[in-house]
């Protein structure tokens, strides 16, 4: 589904992504866990647009996002979706949370725009993801941030998508919340085939949601795999670091 190959990025003199690759199959989710400032959100920006390759390719589907003048190419809309870590401000506060969950339909042929904005899909829509077809007529300062959180993955899942970046989706949540964020996501995955790249700092996170992980440190992969074979025989000595800042795990 995804395809990243020696992927680099500099500012100035600062190598924030050095050399990274990454491969993920379809219906998987791959965990990007690192300190802060090892360059996972740089990545989650080359991938979607925000920000240009020093150097490498980024592939959806075989197609490269970048082309030969780093030009970034727009893979078909809404094939691709983003949900960011703060539900607060990532919803726009003047805005119904019908006009947030129906955004990105804007971008679709009028066909399945039209079917997406009927109540019945709306309504089943919400209860996908735990809310109800009542919550569309509110506002976001009406919701818990966990609520929240629902509605920016409603937004993020109205446009049938098939890649979805979670950068850090439940950070901003009390640990309660999170778990039941976490789960939603799980659920969705598999009844849509959702493949995810997910970025987190949170190491038991991460352990809990992917399949296969990388270890970013300074911009650069320090080990990458099996997510059970990661935690239980770390092989580099800052997975080990990492691993060894935990509470103790209980998966
Ligand atoms: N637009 C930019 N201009 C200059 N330097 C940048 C820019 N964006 C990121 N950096 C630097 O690149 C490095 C990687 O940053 P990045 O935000 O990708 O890390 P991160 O792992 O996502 O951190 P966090 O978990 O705190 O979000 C950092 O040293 C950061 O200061």
């Amino acid at each position: 589904m995804l395809a990243i190959k020696n992927l680099c990025k500099q500012f100035d003199g600062l190598k924030a992504v050095n050399n990274v690759s990454i491969h993920i199959e379809k219906g998987t989710t791959f965990g990007l866990v690192g300190e802060s400032g090892s360059g996972k959100s740089t990545i989650g920006n080359m991938i979607i647009g925000l920000l240009n390759p020093t150097s490498g390719s980024i592939q959806l589907e075989g197609l490269d996002l970048w082309d030969s003048k780093n030009k970034f190419i727009r893979p078909s809309p809404g094939k691709m979706q983003i949900v960011f870590q703060d539900p607060q401000s990532s919803l726009d506060s003047r805005l119904s949370i019908r006009n947030i969950v129906t955004e990105p339909v804007r971008a679709l042929p009028f066909k399945q725009r039209k079917e997406k904005m009927s109540k019945e899909y709306l309504a089943t829509l919400m209860r996908q993801v735990g809310m109800n077809e009542d919550h569309l007529e509110r506002y976001p300062h009406e919701f818990s941030g966990g609520q929240r959180q629902r509605i920016a993955i409603a937004r993020a899942i109205i446009t049938d998508p098939e890649f979805i970046i979670l950068d850090e989706p439940t950070s901003a949540l009390d640990v309660s919340v999170q778990a039941q964020i976490l789960n939603l996501l799980k659920t969705l995955q598999r009844e849509l085939n959702l493949t995810y790249l997910f970025i987190s700092h949170d190491m038991s996170v991460i352990r809990y949601m992917s399949d296969r992980i990388g270890v970013l440190f300074h911009g650069e992969m320090v080990e990458e795999g099996e997510t059970e074979q990661i935690f239980k025989f770390p092989k580099e000595q800052y997975t080990k670091t990492l691993f060894a800042s935990l509470p103790q795990l209980s998966k």
